[in-house]
């Protein structure tokens, strides 16, 4: 028996889409990982579930996890495509999402952006988390990195903009470093200007992507408490770029850009390991 998929993308952080709103699916992390990978499976950075939403208001309960099949409370890019999934299908312009970091507003404009409430960051050291109580500012760590949580632990090196440091020898030692319990994503960001920054971010679980909507969306956040980025700023990625705002009224993080839906698929999900 087949089983239907979206592949979907954010700026090139791709996504595979299923959906257990009519029933669960026989997936396990390990069937994730394998549907996830990119030589035996079908291939994409994060791996997407839906399901019936449980909370008032909400429109669906979205659940995310990496390549590797570990789970993520946040992921912004996909959030961006499940909405305008949602959004298709309803026929509604501003879907709300259930997630495990929280209820999250979204606006699908007409020219195809989508806007994002990431909700506010958390930047207690027990809420990223780490191990202990340092200043998550700037962690006793290469690169001095400031730590922050959009649902998700991570953690922006800002760099001079000459420097060229590669993400994929820096960001697997950092991801693994003892001062994260449940390991971190790590931005590489060039600050540019008050209002444009270059970032590449090592995910947890998924490695160098072309584009994390919720690693852009932290090193905003750290750049402004570093006093380096005014709080509305344009995020450049290999992928291309989001808009990220800080609002100062409530504290949320709002991202916006665009959501695609590459093709739809079926998939022998019984062929997979569990
Ligand atoms: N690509 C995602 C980030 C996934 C985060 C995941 N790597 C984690 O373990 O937190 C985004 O657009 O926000």
């Amino acid at each position: 028996m087949e089983t239907s998929f979206y592949k979907m993308h954010g700026l090139g952080n791709d996504f595979v889409v299923m959906d257990e709103r009519r029933g669960r699916l026989d997936l396990t992390p390990a069937r994730i990982a394998a549907l996830s990978d990119r030589f035996r499976g079908i291939g994409c950075d994060q791996f997407v579930l839906l399901r019936p939403a449980c909370r008032e208001g909400a429109d669906v309960f979205v659940r995310f996890f990496n390549a590797d099949g570990s789970e993520s409370g946040a992921c912004g890019n996909a959030s961006r495509c499940v909405a305008s999934l949602i959004g298709r299908e309803a026929g509604i312009t501003a879907p709300v999402l259930q997630t495990r970091a929280g209820l999250l507003g979204t606006e699908i404009g007409d020219d195809g952006m989508i806007t994002v409430d990431m909700g506010p960051p958390a930047l207690g050291w027990r809420d990223i988390p780490l191990s202990h109580e340092v200043d998550t500012l700037r962690l006793p760590l290469w690169g001095e990195p400031a730590a922050a949580s959009m649902g998700n632990p991570h953690a922006t090196v800002f760099l001079s903009p000459d420097d060229m440091t590669d993400p994929r020898q820096r960001g697997p030692l950092l991801e693994h470093d003892p001062l994260f319990p449940e390991r971190a994503n790590i931005g590489f960001a060039q600050v540019r200007s008050a209002r444009e920054m270059r970032l590449r971010v090592w995910e947890r679980g998924a490695g160098l992507t072309l584009a994390c909507g919720s690693g852009a969306c932290a090193a905003v956040v750290n750049g402004v408490r570093r006093g380096l980025l005014d709080r509305t700023c344009r995020v450049e990625m290999d992928g291309g770029a989001l808009s990220v705002t800080w609002r100062e009224t409530d504290g949320h993080v709002l991202m916006s850009g665009p959501a695609v839906l590459s093709f739809t698929g079926l998939v022998a999900l019984d062929t997979y390991p569990r």
